[in-house]
């Protein structure tokens, strides 16, 4: 039986009653005076935790809803991606501080598994709730949750059935992660990442996330999307030169190409003498820096601002090929890719970016400019999504990247588990058999543990928007009969060998160890200290205890903590 709340505790039974805590002996109430002694900080963990967990619950799973964000710089994106909900979050208690740190960690390191890591450390710090109460010290408790983390990491590798080979097609593996984070179009997307991933596989098996670029273009629908060997952009071509076919020497500013002051060429409003000067001062100093660009060889030019329609005349003139770039995104792609800066000022750079081609693509009602690499060397694959809206290309970007880092994690360990909360399950069912042997706090953080991750699948349920209890308890009932591949579908229980629902070995364990890392750690905080911006240390739990300025010496101890 999973460890219960106060109310319940009086209950629960194990097989030692010596070694239990007070509070969890049979017959024991809850007294007034114990209410006293309730371990108020963990109380305050859980309820930030819960809180945060409250706010991407629903984002959980292939059923999850989307949310309306209006990110800081006030705009509003439509998006079920929790990584970027939460990063959005400005949070003040320490524990939702470093729940929000951990997810972030878990999507930088594995590409997935942000909700699973935030709802598992709710649930693990209400059960800690539970067991501090009944009576465990925080230490025991530490050290009970390690031993029951122990277990589950033992254990969650003989859970995966299935592995990816090296030669095969990874589309099935990649299916879930993909399909959880579509609207629509799963099957062609997964298709297509699995391709783009695949080609781009190094000979030893080695794959680097990097080697594949998203390129959006609005228009057509996602059907259309292709892959292209090189780097695509979505720019536009604005002088006569549209192409390079050889040795192109590419050069990137992020800033006018043209005179910086309003008065620009194509539009000279001149009504006084010095502005006459300096427009033609200007003038001048384009046509040198132009000039100069064209003295390093270089003949390509990507733009990040405004292109002044005089100096491409002269950027034509010097035999420049001119691309207004339409995102920054694109243009530090571009950066990174080819090993150049982006400038400040068009100036020539001094390692230009190089690359075989550059020219314009025709794709479908549209085209894209390539940059491309010789055929032995080429290091750069494309995924260029079409779709109707902004939105919905938005989304199908993010499930690409989610695709592609989930590849990367197969190619460091190929192993799956049964998706679709099974192997939660499994681990649950696993915790309480060999909880139920044990005395003492290891049983009941066994138990605790259990009850935390049953709490997965539970949620799976529910935003399904099925009978969650009724749907537990069946599930529950086919686990103990040994039936592990029994997961959480759309419409009730399915076998998630036949359904194809996989979860990556690598992405659980980093995920599980994160989280019973922070959980142990949290559960033996006992006060939130706050050093002010100004030298006033102070505990929040006791205002009265302000201390005066410090002196400088305390300042300066003090202030690597600040
Ligand atoms: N078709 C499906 N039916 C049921 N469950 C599924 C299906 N596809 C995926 N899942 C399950 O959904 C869960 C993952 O959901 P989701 O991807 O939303 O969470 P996450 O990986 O923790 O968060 P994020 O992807 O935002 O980083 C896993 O348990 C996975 O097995």
């Amino acid at each position: 039986m999973a460890v219960s709340p106060p109310s319940r505790a009086t209950q629960t039974k194990v097989q030692s009653d010596l070694e239990l805590p007070q509070r969890l002996k049979p017959g024991l109430e809850k007294t007034p005076e114990s209410q006293g002694e309730e371990p108020s900080y963990i109380l305050r963990a859980t309820a930030a935790a819960q809180t945060l967990a409250s706010i991407i619950r629903s984002c959980y799973g292939p059923f999850g809803r989307q949310k309306f964000l209006v990110t800081a710089k006030g705009e509003t994106v439509c998006t079920g991606h929790a990584a970027a909900i939460l990063k959005a979050l400005d949070l003040e208690h320490p524990a939702a501080q470093f729940v929000q740190e951990l997810a972030q960690t878990q999507v930088e390191n594995a590409g997935d598994g942000t909700v699973f890591v935030v709802l598992l450390t709710e649930a693990l710090l209400e059960q800690a709730h539970y067991l501090l109460w009944a009576g465990l010290t925080p230490t025991q408790l530490r050290e009970a949750f390690a031993t029951a983390t122990a277990e589950v990491l033992t254990a969650l590798p003989s859970l995966a059935i299935r592995s990816l080979g090296p030669l095969e097609d990874p589309s099935w593996a990649l299916y879930s992660v993909i399909s959880t984070h579509t609207l629509s179009n799963s099957d062609y997307l997964t298709k297509l990442v699995a391709q783009a991933c695949w080609v781009s596989r190094e000979p030893n098996g080695s794959f680097k996330p990097e080697s594949i670029v998203v390129c959006v273009l609005q228009g057509g629908k996602l059907t259309d999307s292709r892959i292209f060997p090189g780097v695509a952009i979505a720019g536009k071509l604005c002088g006569q030169k549209t192409e390079v076919l050889g040795d192109a020497r590419v050069a990137l500013f992020n800033c006018p190409f043209g005179p910086t002051n309003p008065f620009t060429l194509a539009t000279p409003r001149l009504s006084n003498p010095e502005e006459l000067l300096r427009f033609r001062k200007q003038t001048e100093q384009v046509e040198k820096e132009i000039a100069q660009l064209a003295i390093m060889d270089i003949n390509v030019a990507v733009v990040l601002g405004e292109v002044n329609e005089k100096s491409v005349d002269q950027a034509n003139y010097c035999g420049i090929m001119v691309i207004q770039a339409k995102s920054r995104k694109e243009i530090v792609y571009l950066s990174e890719k080819l090993g150049t800066p982006l400038l400040g000022r068009v100036l020539p750079p001094l390692e230009p970016g190089k690359c075989h081609k550059v020219y314009r693509k025709e794709f479908g009602d549209t085209a894209v400019v390539m940059f491309e690499w010789e055929h032995e060397i080429a290091p750069f694959l494309s995924v260029v999504l079409r779709g109707p809206t902004i939105q919905g290309l938005r989304v199908a970007e993010q499930a690409v990247y989610y695709g592609i880092d989930a590849f990367s994690q197969l190619c460091q360990d190929p192993r799956l588990l049964p998706g679709a909360g099974a192997t939660e399950m499994a681990l649950a069912k696993m915790l309480v058999d060999k909880g139920s042997r044990l005395s003492g706090p290891n049983g009941l953080a066994f138990q605790a543990f259990a009850q935390a991750l049953s709490s997965l699948p539970k949620t799976l349920a529910e935003n399904a928007g099925l009978a969650a209890q009724s749907v537990m308890a069946e599930l529950s009932g086919f686990h103990q009969a040994g039936n592990f591949f029994v997961g959480v579908g759309t419409d009730g229980l399915v076998n998630v060998t036949h359904e194809g629902i996989w979860d990556i070995l690598r992405t659980k364990a980093q995920g599980l160890q994160a989280v019973a890392e922070l959980v142990q750690q949290l559960v033996t905080v006992d006060q939130i200290i706050v050093a002010r911006k100004t030298p006033l240390y102070r505990q929040i739990t006791d205002p009265t205890l302000n201390a005066k300025v410090s002196s400088p010496l305390r300042a300066k101890f003090f202030g690597k903590y600040v």
